[in-house]
């Protein structure tokens, strides 16, 4: 009984993951079909020699994860999944793929046929989307046959690699925004469509950009797709249209009486923007309607701010806020609001979508285990480079909070028999092993969690509102030195003993100490 029970839930749970992403599938963003050939061709043609050689189904174990935090920030905000749970899905090739691949004269035919009943049958464990993560955690965690774990690598590496960057140069200027004392509650507006690198650049850079704090976006096929909320002022070319700036500001003010924003630094702000804008305001109060805004663009955004302030509350106006843009990044925005700025809100583009100054995040997808003789085996990577060794085996990563505050990560072997928190922890640092502490009483978060198993989708996808959440909740279990925008401090992120001594035996037995010739 209890067995039907839990099978019901099971197909309950496939059901309602199922719907969910075919609801996304539709969004004209995934344009709903399969992208097989969004790969490298050495995936194909190491898939094919996996073939040729019979070992295309021997069972392997992946990790994706990253080594460094881009823009030098203590963490990085795990996103993307949806895209990748988005493309698995539908992962197939159809007869144009088969006929491209064809025409290349490097795939034999009864490997070409073998892909066309190609499915993703395998595992796939994954971090939420919205989680802090770490330098060396596995973020994915694919389990399954070498040729279909191989040939996801490089599509899922993009989707991870560029939704986790911006999402976490996004939350760096969202907290920028957030440090002012007198606007703490100040939004920033995502505004880098024209600047991003591209279309799919630009939709997923802006709902990465939404999860990680942002308040809205200008671009509406993110707004369509993802539903976040849209938002959008004028250009300069609008008030150009006009015979003079105030013509350009009644002829809003009269389209949009309720949502006015008027970008006032086309001629001169002091002497003309905010004299005209003042103008309008007042008018627009004799018919029942408050104005919203004015955009400053350009200009010395602390000095403009400040009087255009002391004009707008002079003026009885101080319900009316002061947008700035201008190639803004975090490091600005932290500086203007030392400097006294007067500044409501932030709209940003070009820093936040492109992550101007760290432009990508080196994830990378690796081999950790390979079926041998019907049991899974660990494998390491040798590098010269201590930080490039990776961790050997099937892995799980737990979290450790006490008194509700993160302490450090534990990277263990998955079979390895869960903690028990009521006994003493010793942690210590993987490279230096001096270094340890003792945790008692902690709290257990395993951050992996199933999202395929045996190629069967059982993880329904969130929606934006709860990654957003999760974001919020994941940081704020984070102490303010880890949190800090430069020189923070580095969480601890650990391996368990038997992981450890795992590591070093692989290593000593891929590189035996021979006596010099
Ligand atoms: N008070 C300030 N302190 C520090 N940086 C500022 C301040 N005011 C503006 N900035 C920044 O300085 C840069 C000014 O850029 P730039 O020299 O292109 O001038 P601009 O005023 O935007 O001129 P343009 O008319 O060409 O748009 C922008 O990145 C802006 O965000
Ligand atoms: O400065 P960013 O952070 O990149 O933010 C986006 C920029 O895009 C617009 O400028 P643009 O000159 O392209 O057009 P406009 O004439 O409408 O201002 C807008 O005025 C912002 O300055
Ligand atoms: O609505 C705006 O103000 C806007 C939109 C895109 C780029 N810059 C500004």
């Amino acid at each position: 009984m209890a067995l039907r029970h839990a099978r019901g839930a099971e197909e309950e749970i496939k059901a309602r993951a199922q719907a969910r992403i075919e609801e996304i599938s539709a969004l004209p963003v995934y344009r709903g079909r399969s992208v097989p050939l969004l790969t490298d061709l050495y995936q194909l043609t190491m898939m094919y020699g996996h073939f040729r050689a019979g070992k295309h189904r021997q069972r392997v174990v992946f990790d994706l994860f990253y080594r460094a935090n881009p823009c030098g920030n203590g963490f990085v905000i795990a996103a993307g999944l949806e895209q990748v749970v988005w493309y698995l899905y539908h992962l197939r090739f159809g007869p144009e793929e088969i006929a491209y691949l064809r025409s290349l004269r490097q795939f034999p035919e009864d490997f070409l046929t073998w892909l066309a009943e190609f499915r993703f049958t395998g595992d796939l464990y994954a971090v939420p989307e919205g989680t802090v993560v770490f330098p060396n955690e596995p973020i994915l965690r694919f389990e399954g046959p070498l040729a279909e774990v191989q040939l996801v690598e490089s599509a899922v590496l993009t989707f991870i690699n560029h939704q986790s960057l911006i999402a976490t140069k996004a939350r760096r200027i969202v907290e920028a925004a957030r440090s002012d004392p007198r606007h703490p509650d100040a939004p920033v507006l995502e505004m880098g469509l024209r600047r991003a690198q591209n279309m799919d650049a630009a939709v997923f850079g802006a709902r990465a950009a939404y999860i990680a704090g942002c308040a809205g976006t200008s671009n509406l096929l993110a707004g369509q797709s993802f539903g976040i909320p849209v938002v959008g002022t004028q250009g300069h070319s609008w008030i150009q249209s006009f015979p003079s700036e105030i013509d350009a500001f009644r002829a809003y003010a009269d389209a949009f009486p309720d949502a006015t924003t008027l970008l006032v630094d086309t001629y001169d702000v002091l002497r003309s923007g905010i004299p005209n804008a003042i103008t309008v305001a007042k008018e627009l109060e004799a018919r029942g309607y408050r104005l919203r805004a004015v955009r400053i663009d350009s200009g010395d955004l602390a000095y403009l701010s400040k009087r255009a302030r002391a004009m707008l509350d002079a003026a009885g106006l101080s319900y009316v806020g002061i947008i700035a843009s201008s190639d803004l990044d975090e490091r600005t925005i932290r500086d203007l609001i030392l400097q006294g700025a007067e500044i409501n809100a932030w709209g940003v583009g070009t820093h936040l979508i492109t992550s101007y100054d760290c432009p990508a995040l080196g994830g990378v997808f690796k081999l950790a285990a390979k079926e041998e003789d019907g049991v899974l085996q660990p494998c390491i990577k040798v590098s010269e480079n201590a930080a490039k060794v990776t961790n050997p085996g099937k892995k799980k990563v737990l979290r450790l909070y006490v008194d509700g505050q993160a302490s450090a990560d534990l990277i263990a072997l998955d079979d390895e028999p869960d903690l028990n928190p009521a006994e003493p922890l010793e942690l210590f640092d993987p490279v230096h092993t001096y270094k340890r502490k003792v945790i008692q009483d902690y709290q257990v978060e395993p951050l992996l969690v199933p999202v395929f198993l045996g190629g069967q989708l059982v993880y329904e996808l969130p929606d934006i509102a709860a990654i957003r959440r999760r974001v919020e909740e994941s940081l704020a279990k984070f102490s303010s030195e880890v949190r800090r925008p430069i020189n923070p401090h580095i969480y601890h992120v650990d391996l368990s003993l038997p992981l450890w001594e795992l590591k070093q035996r692989l290593l000593h037995q891929m590189r035996p100490v021979r006596p010099q010739t």
